[in-house]
């Protein structure tokens, strides 16, 4: 079996302080992780990088030659990967084998993991070729310091987690920054009474029955849970890690961790 991450987040969320995050802490206890840039627009890396997008396509190319501007650019850049997935990733992703472990950097265009096909096609790739992935959400902190901005946040991680029918792990970087560190402690497991409370409070009467909705949506889908991740903190980062490799069944125990993955969540469940 190999293994992946697929980190994925808004422009900006910290995808890529995440991968060298996760990386440094592997290397500094000896686990074997790689991790594979996929963003055409990506300028330097505090990581090695070992496999690069930019071997196949970079978004200046495109923007010179094409004439295009950087959303559109980068779209055209995506399709290409998928057009190349094969042939290109296919071939880059040979070196690795059984018990190999990836972190994808993705970029940073929310619509890719919406509604766009590229990611579909690309993880449909992946699972066919034998890997093991878990998509990792990331979200600033800052989206929590208001409750429309976090429900904004984690409708767009609700549609990634729909789109791209893998294990899911929302993280809320930066939390260094946050001041409030009990209070991102209850981003957790968010009470779905409290979070209509807040957004009752901040948005108008006539809103009353959509807050409503979106919060039962939220609810329903069970996975408006946020782990917050200290980069600055061991323990913070290897209590994520080992989430992230139970969602995955990264490890020895298999049995165990079937068991506790199922009971996280089954998106083929009845509920
Ligand atoms: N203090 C602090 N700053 C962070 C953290 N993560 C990211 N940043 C900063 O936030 C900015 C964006 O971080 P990146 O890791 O480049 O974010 P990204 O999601 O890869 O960005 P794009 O690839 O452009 O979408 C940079 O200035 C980082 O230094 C963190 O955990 N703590
Ligand atoms: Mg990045």
């Amino acid at each position: 079996m190999k293994f992946a991450q697929l980190v994925v987040g808004p422009a900006g969320s910290g995808k890529s302080t995440y991968c060298e995050t996760i990386k440094n802490h592997c290397d500094a206890i000896n686990r074997s992780v790689h991790v594979v840039n996929l963003d055409p627009a990506a300028e330097e890396f505090k990581y090695p990088v070992s496999v690069d997008v930019r071997d196949l396509i970079t978004l200046d190319d495109v923007m010179q030659e094409l004439q295009l501007g950087p959303n559109g650019g980068l779209l055209y850049c995506m399709e290409y990967l998928e057009d190349n997935l094969e042939e290109w990733l296919g071939a880059e992703l040979q070196a690795y084998g059984d018990d190999d472990y990836l972190l994808f950097d993705c970029p940073g265009q929310i619509e890719l993991y919406s509604h766009l096909s590229v990611f579909k096609t690309f993880v449909d790739y992946l699972k066919r070729d034998g890997w093991q992935i878990c998509v990792i959400y990331c979200l600033d902190s800052q989206f929590t310091s208001e409750m429309p901005k976090f429900i904004a946040g984690t409708l767009q991680a609700l549609s990634a987690m729909v789109q791209l029918e893998l294990p899911h792990v929302n993280v809320l970087t930066k939390a260094d920054l946050c001041k409030d560190k009990q209070g991102l402690e209850g981003f957790r497991f968010p009470d779905p009474m409290e979070m209509r409370h807040e957004l009752d409070k901040q948005t108008g009467p006539h809103f009353r029955r959509l807050n409503d909705a979106v919060v039962q949506l939220l609810d329903d889908f069970a996975m408006v849970t946020f782990t917050p991740l200290d980069v600055n903190d061991e323990e913070s980062i290897e209590e994520l890690l080992l989430q992230i490799d139970m969602a995955i069944q990264y490890g020895e125990d298999q049995e165990v961790k079937t068991q506790e993955l199922g009971d996280m969540y089954d998106p083929e469940g009845d509920e």
